[in-house]
């Protein structure tokens, strides 16, 4: 196939240069798209179909075989040898069981140790006397050490886990699931299904992957391309709603209410403020005639306009065109016969344009929100009945700004400039948005994500459990209500992937405190991992930890509370170990990675040294988003997971 597309000759095919370069860069993608990658084999699967799909299964005819892959792949002639994972008929491959074989009489999984096929293991799903097994190229495939950026699952998803891949482009799906049961692989693998079953569609509106930080996207941005997909946007919140610079940090009372819903409606109403109704006409002169409209029309098309569900940016360019209607309407009364130039020239009079300028004036989206946390008044009177006197000074500067240049905007003020800007001009929207780590956005932020999807879908990823804001997700209705998908489906995935059952069930004794209503994960994993509880006297101690754990194959993570990093850092320098920052890609020589705790979100480890739970808890303002940041550090371990510490151990943990 690659050496096809290297011999293709477009001189005689393309009418013009642009046309052969826009070909060729196509040819070009193409080529790079089917090279060979050593350790990705091309196919990992077969199925023997009892009969050929689509034919009469009552006929008896003959069955037919397929490989399943990353990608399609076919012979010479042009008849397939791979079939795309994504297709119609590989999806047997990933659903099919004893009770319903979907009349697949084979399914064979074949097993790749560095590229070379090495193991292949074979049900017979129409065998009544074959008893049903456990995968062990699936155990092997989950108990691989973790060394490097994060890997497709595409041979071995779970049942449960294709329903939501698979799900259809119209339908918005919300998965709540623990630590490690596959949000972000499922996550991922929805957009490549997407992708594949609407390209089209999908290529001209885009997809977008919004992820908790940078070092997160780092971590999951080559699932994508390995699956062939390289045209999905990834973004962080704060990265779609930089309309300013952030150089501020709010406290969390300020930024609590700031990300409240109700601050739409007072956006809302303080950028409506800003029209008035015309107290006079408007004269517009042409040639030697002069044409009145009087101020009892003029304030019928504002009320008009003001009633319709019309972007306040639109409506301001539909305003002078309704003015000029209605000059042109006194024209004809007249005799005249103009036509679409009048009306546009009239348009652009210069008295059209003063009185647009006074009635519906140009807003700032910035300088409103500006506005809004600097005057007291002016807040008081778009707040009222909205936020108490209470909340209102606490969202309100302490020193008023000047410009929109000076002020040290935190990142909640982008996300009610986002807010605003959407309320003057439509934010453009994508086919499908997936977002990650939910549980941790704003009310505010969930309304400008879904301005992000209005005429698109979303999957939707998160655990409550994980929730470490002040503003954390409570319910997924709620949620989901904020997005505008309150018709979402909301699946729970429990099977858990990454954490061993020793250390989830360690774990687990946090859950009653921090989500009391959510069923515990419980790992597939054969190895229950290995937990262990130490007491030490210092950093030194800590370090001897790591290089104990770092005695195992695979990543080792260090996570301590960010305020211990610092020395932790110095100490392993000292003790001249060297480390990564989270997000930064481990290798063989490099596996010791230092995670802030705030930063361990999404990410795994091999083995996990978790540096003083209690300084971790403390690193919080309060003890419940506390223990929930010690959840999620708990929870990123995939082998072993060893507690160093000198302070007594949280209550719960005893
Ligand atoms: N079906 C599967 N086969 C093999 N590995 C899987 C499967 N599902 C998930 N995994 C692996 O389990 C690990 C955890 O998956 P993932 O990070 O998607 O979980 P998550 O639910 O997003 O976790 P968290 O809530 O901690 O962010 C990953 O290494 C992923 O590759």
């Amino acid at each position: 196939m690659r050496e096809d597309a290297e011999a293709l000759d477009i001189r005689d095919v393309t009418a013009n240069w642009v046309n052969a370069e826009v070909l060729q860069h196509q040819i070009d993608e193409r080529i790079k798209a089917l090279a060979d990658l050593s350790h990705t084999p091309l196919f990992f699967g077969r199925l023997d179909y009892l009969h050929a799909p689509g034919a009469d299964v009552a006929e008896g005819a003959e069955g037919e075989k397929f490989y399943i892959g990353r990608r399609h792949v076919h012979d010479v002639e042009g008849d397939p040898m791979v079939i795309d994972w994504r297709a119609p008929v590989s999806q047997p491959f990933y659903r099919a069981s004893k009770k319903n074989p979907m009349d697949v009489a084979l399914r064979r999984r074949f097993g790749y140790t560095g590229g070379d096929l090495t193991a292949y293991e074979d049900e017979h799903l129409t065998d009544p006397t074959e008893a049903e097994q456990t995968s062990k190229l699936l155990q092997q495939e989950i108990e691989r050490p973790r060394v490097g950026p994060m890997r497709d699952i595409v041979a071995t998803i779970q049942p449960e886990q294709d329903e939501i891949v698979r799900s259809g482009l119209a339908g918005s799906v919300c998965v709540q699931g623990g630590p490690g049961t596959g949000k972000t692989a499922v996550g991922l693998h929805r957009v490549a299904y997407l992708l594949y079953a609407h390209r089209e569609r999908l290529a001209r509106t885009g997809t977008l992957v919004i992820g908790p930080n940078a070092s997160f996207l780092h971590y999951i941005e080559q699932v994508l391309p390995a699956l062939g997909e390289l045209e999905v946007k990834q973004a962080t919140v704060d990265d779609l709603v930089a309309h300013v610079e952030v150089r501020g940090v709010d406290d969390p009372a300020a930024a609590l209410v700031k990300g409240d819903a109700r601050m739409a409606e007072v956006l809302r109403r303080a950028l409506r403020s800003h029209i008035t109704l015309p107290g006079e006409g408007v004269v517009v002169v042409r040639g030697s005639r002069r044409w009145r409209v009087p101020s009892y029309e003029l304030e019928e098309i504002v009320r008009e306009l003001m009633a319709r569900d019309m972007r306040y940016g639109a409506a301001r360019e539909a305003l002078p065109q309704r003015i000029a209607h209605a000059v042109l309407v006194q024209m004809e009364r007249a005799g005249e016969a103009p036509d679409d130039r009048v009306q546009n020239a009239v348009a652009r009079n210069a008295a059209v344009k003063a009185v647009v300028k006074e009635v519906w004036p140009a807003v700032d989206p910035a300088k409103l929100v500006l506005r809004l946390l600097s005057d007291g008044d002016f807040l008081a009177e778009h707040a009222e009945g909205l936020l108490d006197d209470e909340e209102q000074k606490t969202v309100l500067w302490a020193k008023p700004a000047r410009s929109v240049k000076s002020v040290k905007w935190a990142a909640a003020d982008a996300v009610l400039i986002d807010e605003a800007l959407d309320l003057i001009e439509r934010t453009h929207s994508l086919g499908h948005v997936v977002l990650d780590e939910a549980q941790d956005l704003s009310p505010m932020q969930y309304r400008a994500v879904g301005r992000r999807a209005t005429t698109g879908s979303v999957t939707v990823l998160g655990d409550l459990a994980q929730g470490t804001t002040p503003w954390s997700t409570r319910s997924w209705d709620e949620a989901l209500h904020h997005l505008g998908k309150a018709d979402a489906v909301v699946e729970e995935l429990t099977a858990g992937f990454r954490v061993p059952t020793d250390v989830i069930t360690y774990a687990s004794l946090l859950l009653p405190d921090i989500a009391p209503g959510l069923t515990p994960v419980e790992s597939v994993r054969e190895n229950p991992g290995a937990v262990e509880v130490r007491p030490v006297a210092g950093a030194g101690d800590v370090v001897a930890a790591c290089v104990e754990a770092l005695r195992n194959e695979g990543s080792v993570g260090l996570i301590a509370a960010d305020a211990r990093c610092e020395a932790l850092g110095a100490a392993l320098a000292e003790a001249g170990l060297a480390y990564l920052a989270p997000g930064e890609e481990t290798t063989a020589e490099a596996r010791l990675t230092l995670v802030p705790a705030s930063l361990a979100k999404g990410l795994e480890y091999d083995y996990v040294v978790l540096d003083e739970p209690a300084a971790v808890v403390d690193g919080e303002p309060d003890e419940r988003t506390g223990l929930r940041r010690l959840y999620v550090s708990l929870t990123r371990a995939v082998s072993g997971l060893l507690v160093t510490h000198t302070a007594p151990l949280p209550t719960q943990l005893t």
